[in-house]
């Protein structure tokens, strides 16, 4: 299969120029300007619109197997593509808890079935997430497990972090630490601060995810393993981060795109399609991710697109299921509310949606030369379109941005040289 893309936006030595990119199997094999053209299959006029790498999103709940009703990995991969990732980890809370080679083995065969983007698979720290046993972690190593997390809980004690730690340095896989300590946030169900206190709510403090940001930090640095953490929020993690990187620890953060855009501000009252863990924080927390993301204390940006059904969703803050979702708003919520205001630049954006998390978890892709896989992405930077998450791949509609009218849309998406979405052809394809 040989395939022309022309005249796509590109960012090629500090500048977007109008670009031909030539993909022959699955593969790019040239990128420069007005290649030749005459022996390929297809030809995809671009039409001035940018082509960027495909985007990653290492942090994704399929919810595949236990809880089809609010995704599966044809759905959320359908999804994925649709908003422009290529690549996408899946977390195990799943039922069963993705916590043995078989289970991963087996999550990998379904999505060579299923899903229409890459799909890795997490491993879990824990048997079942009990905070109890280790799981194998050279067998989940051998299966392919992505990396080690019990994303959803804390690993409450200090001990087992440190024994999981040093486990998987010998491995060699990543820890991935969802950062909160339970005698923290006991119960809560929003950001301790003023709006819980208004609505009455039980809080959940910033200190619950920072005391194990610290804590986690001094064992990545006694063992020297690959410590990543999930979804920061809050300003008192971004300088612990800060700081432990200064110090050297090998560790690597990610930032979810409604934490940089939201604050507790904007809960309009008792509605749970803004709940969700870490809960959205203070503005000042909010102006601490962006300076983070800024200054490289934050790597990346993570969607931790956490699908749940309307019906639960409608039981309000004590009553609703944590998580909202993100893949199909991901880029243009961010092209929106942080290129277009001048906060960041587009290329800045796009190396934390696809160059850093690639780097950070040693992926293919997160680049656009020759040699590397045709995991690519066009994005309509003028199209302007109103959320509607009836239109969602999701199986869910649980995004706290309905109705938002947002810029710069992804209309084509091409994983290993197969386009899987095209908006001109309809969507989702084959
Ligand atoms: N983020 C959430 O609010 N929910 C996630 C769990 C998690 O990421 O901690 C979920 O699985 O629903
Ligand atoms: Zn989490
Ligand atoms: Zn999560």
């Amino acid at each position: 299969m040989r395939l022309m893309i022309r005249q796509a936006k590109c960012y090629r030595s500090g500048e977007w120029i109008l670009t031909d990119v030539r993909v022959d199997d699955g593969i790019i094999t040239s990128v420069g300007d007005r290649l030749p053209t005459g022996d390929e299959d297809e030809i995809v006029e671009a039409n001035g619109k940018t082509l960027l790498p495909g985007l990653i999103d290492v942090h994704v709940h399929l919810r595949e197997p236990g809880f089809e009703e609010k995704e599966t990995i044809a759905s959320g991969s359908r999804a994925a593509a649709r908003g422009g990732f290529t690549t996408i980890a899946a977390m195990p809370n799943t039922e069963p808890v993705t916590d043995t080679a078989d289970l991963v083995r087996e999550q990998y065969r379904k999505a060579g079935k299923e899903a229409v983007v890459n799909v890795h698979f997490y491993g879990a720290i824990t048997e079942g997430l009990r905070g109890e046993e280790l799981t194998d972690f050279q067998a989940l190593k051998e299966a392919g497990a992505f990396a080690l997390t019990d994303d959803g809980v804390g690993i409450q004690s200090a001990g087992q972090m440190l024994a999981a730690m040093e486990r998987a340095k010998e491995v060699g896989l990543t820890v991935v630490a969802h950062c909160e300590d339970n005698s923290l946030a006991d119960r809560g169900v929003m950001h301790d601060g003023e709006k819980a206190s208004r609505l009455g709510l039980p809080g959940i403090p910033a200190e619950a995810e920072a005391a194990h940001i610290v804590r986690d930090a001094l064992l990545a640095e006694r063992t020297g393993v690959h410590y990543h953490v999930c979804h920061v929020s809050s300003a008192a993690s971004v300088q612990a981060i800060r700081e432990a990187k200064q110090r050297g620890v090998h560790m690597t953060a990610e930032v979810t795109p409604h934490h940089l855009v939201l604050t507790e501000d904007d809960i309009p009252g008792d509605n749970a399609l803004y709940k969700m863990n870490p809960p959205l924080r203070s503005a000042r927390d909010r102006s601490a991710l962006m300076a983070g993301l800024l200054d490289g204390t934050i790597d990346f940006i993570a969607t931790d697109h956490a699908p749940h059904e309307t019906a639960a969703k409608r039981r309000g803050f004590r009553g609703a299921p944590f998580g909202v979702i993100g893949l199909e708003t991901a880029f243009p919520l961010l092209y929106t509310r942080l290129v277009l205001t001048g906060f960041l630049t587009l290329e800045q954006l796009v190396k934390r949606m696809s160059t850093a998390p690639a780097a950070c978890f040693g992926l293919p892709g997160g680049v656009i030369c020759e040699g590397a896989q045709a995991d690519l992405t066009l994005v309509d930077l003028e199209r302007e379109e109103t959320v509607d998450p009836a239109a969602f791949y999701s199986k869910s509609e649980n995004t706290p941005f309905c109705g938002w009218r947002l810029t710069g849309w992804p209309v084509w998406t091409m994983v290993g040289g197969q386009v899987v979405y095209d908006e001109a052809q309809g969507g989702i394809t084959g």
